[in-house]
């Protein structure tokens, strides 16, 4: 079992509200192994920027345990907090400075050598941008410079609290290329999103969160699972459907056929004299696991 960067057990963090007590995060573990981007998925409201702010110390759990790099938090912070970035709010940059001028007053600030921003401007993409003002780069360029301000501590756990809310489809990719890049050059990157196809295109794994619990982790392709759904296209659904309830399969509505034995299926319609002209494999994406399992839990739960 590889190592843990980022480990939480039983959290909890309950808020008092005029409406009484409300529940932002119940009982939830998290594990992130090192390594590549996990994402931190969960419809709005589930949790995430609680569960965040808890890792980094800027909320206070109500119950629950937390580790980073093996450390108890909030306990040991100190001495790891170093080795970690985190981009949860928008930081402020000086409008008329440009963003290496920003980025180098900030590696001055915290004792990083200058070097550091130039590997950042890099990593970030921005190359060629760096030395225009930051008021007017798009929203995009700002979210990377935001990103390359974390890398200037050159980071081993990077935390990205939905890097991509309000950027265009264009602002999107940038950042998506940028998380990868991270992720691949060794940098263990926590991506919380709601957006599904940001994590199923960038992440390795990923846990899956609503009303503030943990409802599945684990690597992108076995949360997704095998394929065990195949489409059958043929002349006369209904007759294929007889047929194939007597050989014990079911062919729903939508002309699908769950099952791990696609062959059987060629063979009980072919017996039949009904011949197949497509039989497509289905696979899963994480929309659908995503849908399946958060349906309901849009909200943060009041108690
Ligand atoms: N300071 C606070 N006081 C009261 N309730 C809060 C506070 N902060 C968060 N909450 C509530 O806790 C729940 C979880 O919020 P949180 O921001 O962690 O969710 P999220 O998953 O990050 O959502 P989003 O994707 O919209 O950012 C929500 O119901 C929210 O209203």
């Amino acid at each position: 079992m590889s190592e843990l960067v980022i480990e939480a057990s039983g959290l909890r963090k309950e808020f008092r509200t005029r409406q009484g007590l409300r529940v932002a995060v119940s009982d939830l573990d998290l594990a992130v192994p090192a390594g590549g981007v996990h994402g931190f998925l969960g419809p709005n409201g589930s949790g995430k920027t609680t569960t965040i702010r808890m890792l980094l110390g800027l909320a206070h759990a109500t119950a629950g345990s937390m580790r980073l790099f093996g450390e108890p938090v909030p306990d040991r912070l100190p001495s790891v907090i170093g080795r970690v970035g985190a981009v949860v709010e928008s930081p402020k940059f000086a409008p008329h400075f440009s963003g290496r001028q920003n980025l180098t007053l900030l590696a001055r600030s915290i004792g990083a050598p200058s070097s550091r921003v130039d590997a950042a401007v890099e990593t970030v993409g921005l190359t060629g941008r760096d030395r225009d003002r930051f008021k007017t780069y798009s929203l995009g360029m700002k979210q990377r410079l935001a990103i390359a301000a974390t890398l200037l501590k050159d980071p081993a756990l990077l935390i990205l609290d939905e890097p991509t809310n309000g950027l265009d489809p264009a602002g999107i990719r940038e950042i998506r290329d940028t998380i990868r890049s991270l992720g691949e050059s060794g940098v263990t990157v926590l991506l919380s999103s709601h957006i599904l196809a940001e994590v199923q295109q960038v992440c390795t794994s990923a846990t899956i969160i609503g009303q503030g619990r943990m409802l599945a982790s684990g690597r992108v392709d076995d949360l997704v699972g095998a394929s065990t759904s195949y489409r059958v296209a043929v002349p006369d659904p209904e007759a294929a459907r007889r047929v194939l309830d007597v050989a014990g399969f079911h062919l729903t509505d939508d002309l699908l056929v769950e099952t791990d034995r696609p062959a059987e299926v060629t063979q009980a319609l072919g017996a039949a004299g009904i011949w197949l002209s497509e039989l497509t494999p289905v696979r899963r994406d994480l929309e659908s696991v995503f849908l399946e399992l958060t349906s309901g839990t849009e909200m943060g739960a009041e108690q």
